[in-house]
């Protein structure tokens, strides 16, 4: 247990002479937190897989091994095997083994085995969600709803298997006659982060086999357990051997993620992580002209007018900044506030943000988990005293409460110099920038490289249509703080990466489409 007080000195009586008097007032917060908790036992343990899964068999050792902790204990959970270029070149040989069959199955028995892999999913999603929150730390109701968000890409993906359609050209020659057709890529390497250990596996997966793809995957070293146990569920499920594989490693990444960006026989790249890392996989790629999807980083604005309805506002950017504990790649970096409703909002926000939970994601009344390791919490801490350096104030939170806990943090006055404004905190600081019009706002939110996410709010429909055409991001939300769905295309532009997961689109990613000119008639 850790106990932390906040103590905050005293409240400038205005953020500054030209504006409008700040009636927020600072949180006073002593919080106690519970870092461990008791770990609710696995209904059916065999769902705790403890080896890498290549060709259908599960390899338990190799040369060397890796440890995964609980975030939120610091507890070892369990070894697995830090597997090398060669392993990797195995998987990737059984997968392009596997294509062979598998993409000649019909878009209804690709069909099926995704519908039988989504209800297996889904009667286990208490286990899942166990395995998820262990080696993730969100919050247990948290990694159960994400178990069902990851399950409904496989639903979704069953039901786009035998929608694979082609096209038939109308021919401006008489004697030939032009249709396409969709075909599966190939072979496709899939690297995946640890903020959502299924999710992010299940949405490329999930287009992956319905297009008639095979899969080998790299998880996030921080969390594999979850990629196994969806393993075990395909096994069960029925998947052929080869279809799916996993590699499992934590020292060996460059190496493994070399091989498979530069190994001719897989023909696709789907990688969902950081900005660098994308781009150093785009590199590695070009020299075999791979097929590319990228999910990156984001920075995204968040943007509230004075017309907005203010309490909807902050419910949104309760549920838009902090959810994972600000560690979704979605989440609002950068809080705008118009003037005449800023110090309304911050103290709103704050109200509410001092109240939340933070400990053990098994305890019930935790509503926010750990960070994933201590390099995030150095940069959360980085990104909060810089902020203060500058002039910021912490309006609540901001305390390291030790372990990988901390505390969740507004902080008002934020200025365009600060780390917040260009880089992505990943975690949670709510930081607030005041603005005055429309213009200024707009240019604001689009001065960044990265284009993921972008919100706001406002009840001018004018405004609404403006704003939404106008925001340079893959996904915009109007009055709406959550956009993930495996119906609605997910992805971004600029910086932030290529491609959409999800949606009518998403099948898009996984095939090539190959004309074929039938002439001679
Ligand atoms: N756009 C999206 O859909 C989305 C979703 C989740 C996370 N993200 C982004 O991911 C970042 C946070 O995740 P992270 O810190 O795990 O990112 P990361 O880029 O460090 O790691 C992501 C994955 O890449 C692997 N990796 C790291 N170096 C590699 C290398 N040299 N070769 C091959 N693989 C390598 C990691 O092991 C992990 O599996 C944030 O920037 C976040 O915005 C984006
Ligand atoms: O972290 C990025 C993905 C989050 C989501 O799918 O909503």
């Amino acid at each position: 247990m850790i106990r932390a007080a906040v103590r905050t000195p005293y409240l400038r009586a205005c953020l500054n002479q030209s504006r409008a008097p700040l009636t927020t007032k600072f949180i006073m917060s002593t919080r106690t937190i519970q870092t461990t908790a008791e770990i609710p036992k696995l209904s059916d343990p065999s769902l705790f897989r403890t080896g890498a899964f290549i060709n259908d068999e599960w390899i338990t050792s190799a040369e060397k091994s890796f440890t995964v902790t609980d975030p939120a204990s610091g507890v070892e959970i369990g070894k697995l095997p830090d597997m090398n270029a060669q392993d990797t070149k195995k998987a990737i040989d059984a997968a392009a083994e596997a294509f062979k069959s598998w993409s000649q199955t019909t878009g209804k028995q690709r069909h099926d085995l995704l519908k039988k892999w989504y209800d297996l999913t889904m009667e286990n999603q208490t286990d899942l969600g166990t395995i998820l929150t262990q080696e993730n730390g969100k919050p247990y109701p948290e990694a159960k709803g994400e178990i069902a968000y990851g399950a409904s890409f496989f639903e979704w993906f069953a039901e786009e298997a035998v929608r694979t359609y082609g096209t038939v050209i109308p021919s401006h020659i008489p004697s030939q006659r032009f249709i396409t057709i969709k075909q599966p890529v190939g072979v496709v390497g899939i690297i995946t982060p640890w903020n959502f250990p299924n999710a992010m596996i299940t949405r490329k997966v999930g287009a992956a086999l319905a297009a008639g793809c095979t899969v080998v995957i790299k998880p996030g070293a921080e969390t594999p357990y979850s990629a196994l146990a969806l393993c075990e569920l395909a096994q069960r499920a029925g998947i052929p051997k080869g279809v799916i594989n996993v590699v499992t490693t934590h020292e060996n990444v460059a190496e493994v993620g070399k091989e498979l960006c530069t190994n001719p026989t897989v023909k696709k790249i789907s990688f969902t992580g950081s900005t660098p890392v994308g781009k150093l996989l785009m590199q590695q790629s070009s020299g075999t002209m791979k097929k590319i999807s990228m999910e990156l980083g984001g920075n995204a604005p968040f943007i509230v007018f004075d017309d907005a309805d203010v309490d909807a506002a902050v419910e949104g950017a309760l549920a838009c900044k902090f959810r994972g504990s600000g560690q979704t790649c979605v989440c609002a970096n950068r809080i705008y506030v118009q003037k005449g409703i800023y110090a309304l909002f911050a103290s709103r926000l704050a109200e509410k943000v001092a109240k939340f939970n933070v400990g053990n994601g098994f305890n019930a009344d935790t509503t926010h988990g750990p960070l994933i390791n201590d390099k995030a919490i150095i940069k959360v801490q980085r990104h909060l005293e810089d902020a203060v350096s500058k002039g910021g104030e912490v309006l609540t939170g901001g305390k390291h409460l030790g372990g990988n806990f901390f505390e969740p943090a507004v902080i008002t006055g934020m200025t365009n110099d600060m780390a917040i404004a260009t880089e992505e905190t990943f975690g949670p600081i709510a930081g607030l920038f005041e603005f005055e019009t429309e213009e200024e706002v707009l240019e604001l939110a689009n001065s960044t490289e990265f284009g993921l996410a972008s919100y706001f709010y406002s009840r001018d429909i004018g405004r609404i249509w403006r704003m939404g055409e106008k925001l340079e991001s893959g996904m915009v939300g109007a009055n709406s703080p959550i956009l993930s769905s495996c119906y609605t295309p997910f992805g971004g532009i600029k910086e932030s990466g290529m491609g959409r997961e999800g949606s009518l689109y998403g099948l898009d990613d996984y095939t090539n489409i190959k004309y074929i000119n039938m002439g001679g008639l």
